[in-house]
């Protein structure tokens, strides 16, 4: 059998909800498994070991026809998320076999790993953690995976984007834009209630976050070129999975 990835979730086609593509149309793949264990992640079931009978190894081959049982001819365009995905070497075929069907290719990572197949990402999420978060983020690590990128003349295609809860994360997310002055920075809403089915009640408090990071963002001469995001799909659909 030719490489595989572990994979939990394959769905779309849907609307990318966060960052620099926000509005796409595009299909989603998830793989299992992260280096961090962010205190609010609401992928969890990726690493926690909650979903672990869903995980399927699949190849490259076997993904592109899950991909189209699910969502036929109606999409031109395809994002890795996770998990981190940057965990896994064994993406590579995927991304060629993406790319030789014609996909633009999105990716979501934290930026705690570099892969060589990262220059083939037509849409590269790097997403290093607040300290609401938990995790801490290795500088220099982050630091490559620019170097790298840039070395290889695709820097364009990366983007930052930071999630803030509180003071102290918009204050990490500034310094990581200051840092890195000239990649574009997008800031984007926490959800600190990952469980509720109340999406109603969710969305009227994300909404009120939104305004509160507005805020924040208005009145900083040093944040005069980022863009401030809430998570479309979770306004749309709550926290539901899949979408
Ligand atoms: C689930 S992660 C998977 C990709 C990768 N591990 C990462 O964190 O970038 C996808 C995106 O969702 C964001 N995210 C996770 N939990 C969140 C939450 N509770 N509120 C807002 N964004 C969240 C992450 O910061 C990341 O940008
Ligand atoms: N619609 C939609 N947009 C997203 N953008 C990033 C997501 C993720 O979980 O990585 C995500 C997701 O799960 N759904
Ligand atoms: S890095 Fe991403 S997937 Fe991993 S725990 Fe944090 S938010 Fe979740
Ligand atoms: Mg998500």
């Amino acid at each position: 059998m030719a490489e595989t990835i572990p994979v939990l979730e394959i769905f779309g086609p849907t609307i990318q909800g966060e960052g620099m593509v926000i509005g796409q149309k595009t299909m989603f793949i998830r793989t299992a498994g992260c280096d961090y264990s962010c205190a609010w992640c609401d992928s969890s079931f990726t690493w926690d070991g909650s979903a672990k009978n869903e995980i399927i190894q699949m190849d490259a081959g076997q993904l592109w026809t899950e991909l189209t049982r699910i969502g036929g001819n109606r999409f031109s365009h395809v994002t890795v998320s996770g998990g981190n995905p940057a965990l896994l070497k064994n993406l590579q075929p995927v991304i060629a076999l993406l790319k030789e069907k014609g996909m633009e290719i999105a990716l979501e990572t934290q930026g705690s790993r570099y892969q060589e197949w990262f220059t083939e990402i037509d849409d590269l999420t790097i997403s290093p953690k607040p300290p609401s978060s938990g995790m801490k983020t290795d500088f220099d690590v982050l630091s490559g995976v620019f170097n790298r990128l840039k070395e290889a003349g695709t820097l364009s295609s990366a983007s930052l984007k930071v999630v803030v809860f509180n003071a102290e994360d918009l204050a990490y997310a500034k310094m990581v834009h200051l840092k890195y002055p000239g990649i574009p920075f997008y800031l984007q809403v926490g959800n600190d209630d990952t469980a509720t089915a109340d999406d109603a009640a969710l969305m009227k408090i994300l909404m009120s976050r939104y305004e509160w990071l507005i805020d924040q963002v208005m009145e900083d001469e040093q944040l005069n070129l980022v863009r401030v995001l809430p998570q479309l799909h979770t306004l749309l659909w709550g926290n539901k999975r899949g979408v």
